[in-house]
């Protein structure tokens, strides 16, 4: 069938003077005051004998007419019981955008734009750029060079809220729904727009273009008017397009809502990751602090040394660090662990006294048997000397020599920890007043002797 139902006023040369668009099912698709009211209801009757378009008032008591002036001006009044008048209900054409084909073809009208007329983009633009520059906008638009149609790859741009084109020479077919109304425009290269013929229950029927597209105007909610119109443009024009901006709200809105989600879940995961990171350093922290109060004050802290190329060197690991390095070192002792091996410096445990203190003897916690020698407090063997002593000793390393194990530094006490020897020291047998030394034969004296410059000799200290 070729033509579909609209109203159109002609002037006496037969040329349309406005027209109120298809009627789509709900109103004629360019007359947005027909909206639907409680107070009447409209309807459209087609058979193949006539086309009817008639109302209905559902109230018997209301009255409403419609009129046609002298100008050409349609107009729906109410009559108002309380103020005895008749109401204008709506009045068509109501402005700029009603008159016939005032934006050319391929153009459409746009009340809320400036100019109102407008070309659809991409795609199209204004085929006289200086009348369109000066508002007559009646010589339409014409396709871009660049946006060639090629049928076969050519898309559609769904235009929200159009009044259809005039469309006395429009092919339509009520059997098709939208989908394949645009299989078949898509296939009939000639084909230039299609749209759904009725609105209602989702839409039905299929309206198809095969010419130039006339007298479009765009409104600006569907609840003015209009319906979604698809127009044919090259493959190249279908991507960003402001015109189906309206059409991809939808999916932007979507889109939005992905977004939202996604950045929400991602800030909720950093946000648990912080907290756990903030819990877990907090309890680092709280065991360092537990770990730090359990070790003695700094100034009581025992210094670690480090005996480096003959030079006692600070080491710079903490008291309880970990940290190992190749450099040979002397292991400290606790000084808690040394009064506990020699029961408190008792004088049960007492080996001796030399020039700087006293030797005790000590036990381990792992039963090693120790001499620990405690420098006195009134000793003028401060740090330096026993510094010295320890690289000394330390170096002095020999099978017939005792072996310094280590030492313990902690505020004022200044100890060294050796391995025990049974046999006592040697002076004690070359100068003990019990055990004279003339009792030594001079052979085992002799050896003694030979035995301690070998001792001195075969260190890594040379004398
Ligand atoms: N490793 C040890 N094993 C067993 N007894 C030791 C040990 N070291 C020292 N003694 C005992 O402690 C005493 C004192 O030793 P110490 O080394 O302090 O003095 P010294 O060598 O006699 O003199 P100086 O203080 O001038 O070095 C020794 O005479 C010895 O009886």
């Amino acid at each position: 069938m070729i033509g579909f139902r609209e109203l159109l006023l002609l002037n006496n040369d037969g040329k349309i003077i406005w027209r109120t668009g298809p009627w789509n099912g709900r109103k004629f698709s360019g007359v947005p005051g027909m909206k639907a009211v409680s107070i009447m209801q409209f309807e459209f009757e087609e058979n193949s004998e006539e086309i009817i378009y008639s109302f209905e008032m559902l109230n018997a008591s209301l009255y409403s007419r419609v009129v046609m002036n002298s100008s050409g001006i349609a107009q729906r009044f109410v009559w108002a019981e309380t103020t005895k008048t008749w109401n204008v209900f709506w009045s068509f054409p109501d402005d700029y955008c009603d008159k016939f084909n005032e934006c050319g073809p391929f153009g459409f009208c746009d009340a809320n734009t400036a100019p109102m007329c407008n070309c659809m983009t991409p795609g199209f633009a204004p085929k006289n750029k200086q009348a369109w520059d000066f508002r007559d906008g009646s010589d339409g638009c014409v396709r871009n060079r660049s946006s060639k149609l090629d049928c076969g790859s050519d898309g559609f741009l769904p235009l929200k809220n159009m009044k259809l084109p005039e469309s006395s020479k429009a092919f339509v077919d009520q059997t098709k729904n939208l989908s394949e109304c645009g299989e078949i425009c898509k296939k009939k290269c000639s084909c230039a727009a299609y749209a759904n013929m009725d609105v209602t229950e989702g839409g039905s029927g299929c309206l198809i273009w095969e010419m130039d597209l006339v007298d479009m105007r765009r409104y600006a909610d569907s609840e003015d008017g209009g319906q979604d119109l698809y127009v044919r443009v090259a493959a190249s024009d279908l991507g960003e397009s402001p015109m189906t901006k309206s059409s991809k709200n939808s999916s932007g809105s979507n889109n939005k809502v992905v977004k939202l989600v996604g950045i929400t879940i991602g800030a909720s995961v950093v946000l648990i990751f912080l907290i756990i990171l903030f819990h877990l350093m907090r309890k680092k922290l709280q065991r360092l602090k537990k770990l730090e109060s359990d070790i003695p004050a700094p100034e009581k802290r025992v210094k670690d040394f480090t005996l480096k190329d003959g030079v006692v060197v600070p080491n710079k690991r903490d008291y309880y660090g970990e940290t190992k390095t190749d450099e040979l070192e002397l292991p400290l002792f606790d000084f808690m662990t040394l009064v506990m091996a020699t029961n408190n410096f008792s004088n049960s445990s007492k080996l001796g006294q030399g020039g700087f203190g006293c030797v005790y003897k000590g036990t381990l916690k792992e039963g090693e048997v120790v001499a620990v020698k405690r420098l006195s407090r009134i000793s003028d063997q401060g740090i330096e000397e026993l510094k010295n002593e320890v690289q000394l000793i330390a170096k002095l390393q020999h099978r017939n020599l005792v072996r310094v194990l280590g030492c313990c530094i902690e505020a004022e006490e200044k100890l060294l920890v050796y391995e025990f020897m049974e046999n006592k020291s040697l002076d004690m047998f070359l100068f003990d007043k019990e055990k004279n030394v003339t009792q030594l034969e001079n052979q085992t004296r002799d050896h003694m002797w030979d035995c301690s410059r070998d001792s001195l000799s075969s260190s890594r200290f040379k004398i």
